[in-house]
């Protein structure tokens, strides 16, 4: 039976040297700006939330942050590394789960990992063992030995996370991990990524819910049109009121819906 929910917020961390570090990005595509002047720098030990409203950057930001996505200008260092000088080192230290998924979709689960760790450079044993172990404590069971192609959403998304996981990446960078989860399988994996924190390792994740957000993050970073317009521990972000409420004040949405007066008349 799935563990209940062990963990339920992010704990305290000591907070080590600068693992990832965005400088001045821009993403331009033809006149229009995706990403402007765009500078943060993640901590080793840090658990990082990229929230934002649709179309705000945050997906092209990520993309630049591992090297997927060439800046129009500005720079990204992975450990020191640049991730444009120096890609295949920089990638070697970082775990992706990037937004649109392309897996070797006809493997099974198990297969997957496995292959994933021998291209990140793991020995025959060692590829073995880790794919033992992260279907253990992903609890794919004897999904592990269907085809990633049969998968639901939910389980390609956590079999790209374990794949992810599998070279043991000083950094994590997660597009929408928690999208198509499931509430059960959102606490594994939010136990599983603190877990790994927890032994120095570092993530970055965007994502649309303010209250996991608020739950296991420690810094937050709002991105709007582009920008970061706030950004800080997760305490000083919000300051007495919840996250969502910071970010609804941040964002400015319309307060309510114009122009659909038609709707819902003929319903009456
Ligand atoms: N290849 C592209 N060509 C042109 N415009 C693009 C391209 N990719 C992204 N954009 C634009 O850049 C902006 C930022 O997009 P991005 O996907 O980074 O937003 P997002 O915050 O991840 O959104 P969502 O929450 O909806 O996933 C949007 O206006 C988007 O339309």
């Amino acid at each position: 039976m799935t563990p209940v929910a062990r963990v339920t917020s992010a704990p305290h961390r000591e907070l080590g040297g600068t693992v990832l570090r965005l400088h001045d990005l821009t993403k331009r595509y033809g006149s229009e700006v995706a990403v402007q002047s765009v500078s943060l720098d993640v901590r080793r030990g840090s658990f990082y939330g990229i929230v934002g409203p649709n179309g705000a950057g945050k997906t092209t930001t990520l993309s630049m942050a591992t090297g997927l996505l060439k800046p129009t200008s500005g720079t990204v260092e992975v450990l020191g590394i640049d991730v444009w000088e120096n890609a295949a080192e920089a990638r070697s230290r970082i775990g992706i789960l990037p937004d649109r998924l392309r897996l070797f979709d006809q493997l099974t689960g198990g297969q997957l990992l496995y292959y994933t760790g021998v291209l990140r450079g793991l020995d025959d044993e060692t590829a073995r063992a880790r794919t033992a172990s992260l279907i253990q404590a992903f609890e794919f069971g004897a999904a592990a030995n269907r085809l990633v192609v049969d998968y639901s959403a939910g389980m390609t998304k956590k079999i790209a996370l374990a794949s992810a996981l599998i070279h043991s990446p000083e950094l994590l960078v997660l597009d929408e991990p928690f999208e198509s989860i499931d509430p059960v399988s959102a606490v594994q994996l939010t136990d599983i990524l603190f877990d790994y924190v927890s032994r120095g390792g570092t993530v970055i994740l965007s994502s649309h819910s303010m209250d996991l957000v608020q739950r296991v993050c420690d810094h937050v970073a709002v991105i709007v049109d582009g920008e970061i317009l706030a950004d800080g521990t997760v305490d000083a972000v919000r300051g007495d009121i919840t996250l969502e409420e910071r970010f609804r004040d941040i964002v400015r949405g319309p307060q309510r819906t114009e122009g659909l007066d038609w709707l819902g008349i003929s319903f009456n």
